[in-house]
This record gives C-alpha cells, sequence and structure tokens, in this order.
C-alpha cells in the first residue's frame, strides 16, 4: 500500500526524519511518501499557525487524489503529521481513503495500553490543543495531564540535545507525578525521540507518527476508508474564488 505522509509545517528536514520514522515501523508492502505543503509555517505553535497550515494538508491530500486520477499510484492512505491534526475532516472530505491525525492515533493506541495516559508536548501555548482534541475524540478521561516541555518546535531541529533533555525531564514527571501508564508524545517532530524516552523513563511511550502508519495499514488491510455517508461525503460542487479556484468544480 502507498501512504502518503503529509508534514502541514514547511520544514524539510522535519518532513524527512518523519518519513523515515514512518518507514522503519511501516509494513514490507507499504510504501511512505513524505510531503510538505509550499506554503504555511515553517512550524505549528498554534491556533493561527493551524489555521494556515490546514490549507497545505488540504492542498496535498488534493495533489494525492489528483495523481491517482492521472494514472499515478494512487494514494491508500493519508497521515496529517502535526499533534494538532490540522484540517483532519475537511481532508476526510476530499478521499474516500483513510485520513489518519497523529494525535487521533496516539490517544487511541496510548488508551489500549494503560488506563491513564500524559500527553508531553512543545509549548505551553499549544496544551490547549491537544486538550481541545481529547474532549473532541472522548479522550478526556483517559489523559491525566497534558504537560508542555517548553521548547520551540524547531529546537527539535536546531538544539537537538537541549530538547531532548527538557522532554526526557517532563515525562519523567509525567511517570513520576501523574499516575500516567504511558506517555504520548506532543509533537510529530519528536517521533524519532521515542525508543530512547522508552528506555529512559521506562514506561510505555507512543509517538503519533508510527501509530498512524499502523493504523492506516490495519483500515486498508480491513478495506475500511473514510465514509462518503453523511458529513464526510465528499464536498458539494461550486465555485470557489480567488486563490483557492482549483478546489472549485
Ligand atoms: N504541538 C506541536 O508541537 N505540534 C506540532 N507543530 C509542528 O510544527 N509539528 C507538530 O507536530
Amino acid at each position: 500500500m502507498h501512504i502518503r505522509l503529509i508534514n502541514p509545517n514547511t520544514t524539510p528536514a522535519m518532513t524527512e526524519r518523519m518519513g523515515a520514522c514512518a518507514t522503519r515501523v511501516a509494513a514490507p508492502g507499504t510504501r511512505i511518501r513524505a510531503v510538505q505543503p509550499a506554503d504555511g509555517p515553517v512550524s505549528i505553535e498554534g491556533h493561527f499557525d493551524e489555521a494556515l497550515a490546514a490549507v497545505g494538508v488540504l492542498d496535498e491530500i488534493r495533489r494525492g487524489e489528483e495523481e491517482g486520477r492521472n494514472g499515478g499510484a494512487g494514494v491508500d492512505a493519508y497521515v496529517i503529521a502535526c499533534f494538532g491534526d490540522p484540517g483532519l475532516l475537511a481532508a476526510r472530505e476530499l478521499t474516500a481513503a483513510p485520513v489518519i491525525g497523529i494525535a487521533e492515533a496516539a490517544f487511541h493506541l496510548a488508551t489500549l495500553i494503560s488506563t491513564r495516559f500524559s500527553v508531553v508536548t512543545t509549548l505551553g501555548r499549544t496544551v490547549v490543543i491537544a486538550e481541545h482534541l481529547l474532549r473532541a475524540y472522548g479522550f478526556e478521561h483517559h489523559c491525566r495531564k497534558v504537560r508542555a516541555a517548553e521548547i520551540p518546535v524547531l529546537d527539535l531541529e536546531e538544539d537537538a540535545d537541549g530538547a531532548f533533555a527538557c522532554i526526557a525531564a517532563e515525562c519523567r514527571r509525567a511517570r513520576d507525578e501523574d499516575g500516567a501508564g504511558a506517555i504520548v508524545l506532543g509533537c510529530g517532530g519528536m517521533a524519532d525521540l521515542v525508543d530512547r524516552l522508552r528506555a529512559e523513563t521506562g514506561i510505555p511511550v507512543v509517538e503519533g507518527v508510527g501509530a498512524a502508519v499502523k493504523l492506516a495499514e490495519a483500515l486498508h488491510g480491513l478495506g475500511l476508508g473514510t465514509s462518503k455517508h453523511g458529513d464526510l461525503a465528499f464536498p458539494r460542487a461550486k465555485a470557489y474564488a480567488g486563490r483557492f479556484s482549483y478546489f472549485g468544480a
């Protein structure tokens, strides 16, 4: 199967790292193509960045669907590799393939291996975004706390050792203070830290990129894709003015 992994921010190094993490856990028959929008924030650290990034996500879904229609290898599933799951429901309207957000995927897996988990994310200002998702997805009572390592997202690229130390310290606090049986990493850019953090904390650590890839494979294997009955049906045919005209009928 072919999975299109979309990094909603526009930092190629992060796209590459997440693509490598996805490839490492993918099944032998799964091909991963990691992409990012041409336009948008270099990192996603709040509501404004998320809103802009969502348009880039939709562009990449449209591009994937178009490749499939124009004789290219169709996309069997999409992964939105940003912990805010930007544009998730809108993206699901654009395709009959599964679209998996890394936050939703990580929450699901964490509930299968623990009765309570905590989230460790980047900046304090993004905590409320994870809290909104927990509520929206129905995992609020499973999560003990959403913690922030208080690092800018791009420190994961530019100061990897410093970022790791902050994240590991917050993971230890989650283990010792929250009564959490597992930890969810709250940023796509943390995906390649998961083995070191598992070793550091001694408890299960779930990262969303791998979780989303395996859930996409499971859905594909069961012949399940996004329902086109009801609110996730393809958008009604209409014109879109100005810069979004390419979405139009
Ligand atoms: N909470 C986060 O740090 N989310 C993210 N911002 C990004 O640019 N990628 C993420 O996963």
